[in-house]
């Protein structure tokens, strides 16, 4: 199952990491910058209207490479200009073909809120994040523990973090809401096996309360399926492959806030 394999290639990476820049390094390394607070995200996300989360990758497993080269600094910045709520970038390297690096230069180079896109399973990962500048992490419920979610959930929140938890069907979204999360995204993409079906957010939306903010991930292609997301109390979408493809992502990004 791929998800395993992500995760067992996860696992290698971050331990070689690690040989090369330790756990007190980071910590070190974190403690130096200027506090950030995760609730500034997330008033971000309350706001009225429909949110975009644009998101930065060169491929994935379910369609292999997307793009032949990546310009990541100028994406996010057509993403920031056309006031996304917050960019995610893919800094698994292995099947999405990310890195880090390009998370770290984003900011440096950009104003944005960024979201760390990768398979957290342990607390240098979340440093790494907060290291890169990012102000979101993604935590999957489908890889972690419910202690080892909870903890890192609270490890992030200390560390100035918000975080989207990403969760698949009732029964994670119940553990999700039983952390405190306070952000939900639901994948409308089977992880298992690539299938795509807006009825995962339309039913799980009924699940969650209004004031956790909800974001449908993946398979979003047109206006319509925005609509129909909006329609139904979504707060935002997170969108991949069709803005990376898109010859005009500032127009397609406009014309969904424009139709909250
Ligand atoms: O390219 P899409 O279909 O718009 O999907 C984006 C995003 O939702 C997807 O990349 C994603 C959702 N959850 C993930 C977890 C890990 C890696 C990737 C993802």
């Amino acid at each position: 199952m791929i998800l395993d394999d992500l995760v067992e290639a996860t696992q290698e990476r971050t331990e070689h990491e690690q040989s090369m820049v330790s756990l007190p390094d980071l910590k070190q390394s974190v403690e130096k910058m200027a506090s950030i607070n995760p609730n500034d995200v997330y008033e971000r996300f309350r706001r009225p209207g429909m949110h975009v989360i644009g998101e930065i990758k060169k491929a994935s497993p379910s369609k292999g490479q997307i793009v032949d080269t990546l310009d990541y600094i100028g994406i996010a910045k057509q993403y920031s200009e056309a006031d996304v709520t917050a960019i995610s970038v893919l800094t698994e390297p292995k099947y999405f073909k990310g890195d880090i690096f390009y998370l770290k230069e984003i900011n440096q180079t950009i104003d944005a809120v960024t979201l760390r896109k990768d398979f957290i399973i342990n607390p240098y990962m979340i440093y790494q994040a907060r290291d890169a500048g990012s102000k979101i992490i993604l935590l999957i419920v489908a890889i972690l523990s419910k202690d080892q979610l909870k903890q890192y959930f609270d490890l992030a929140h200390e560390l100035g973090l918000a975080v989207l938890v990403e969760a698949h069907d009732e029964e994670e979204v119940a553990i999700a809401l039983s952390i405190g999360a306070q952000m939900i995204g639901v994948n409308n993409r089977n992880l298992k096996d690539f299938t795509v079906s807006f009825e995962n957010s339309i039913n799980l939306r009924k699940k969650v309360p209004n004031d956790i903010i909800f974001i449908a991930e993946s398979g979003v292609k047109s206006i319509d399926d925005t609509k129909k997301l909006r329609e139904i109390g979504v707060n935002g979408v997170l969108i991949g492959e069709t803005l990376m493809k898109s010859d005009n992502p500032i127009e397609f990004i406009k014309k969904i806030q424009g139709d909250a």
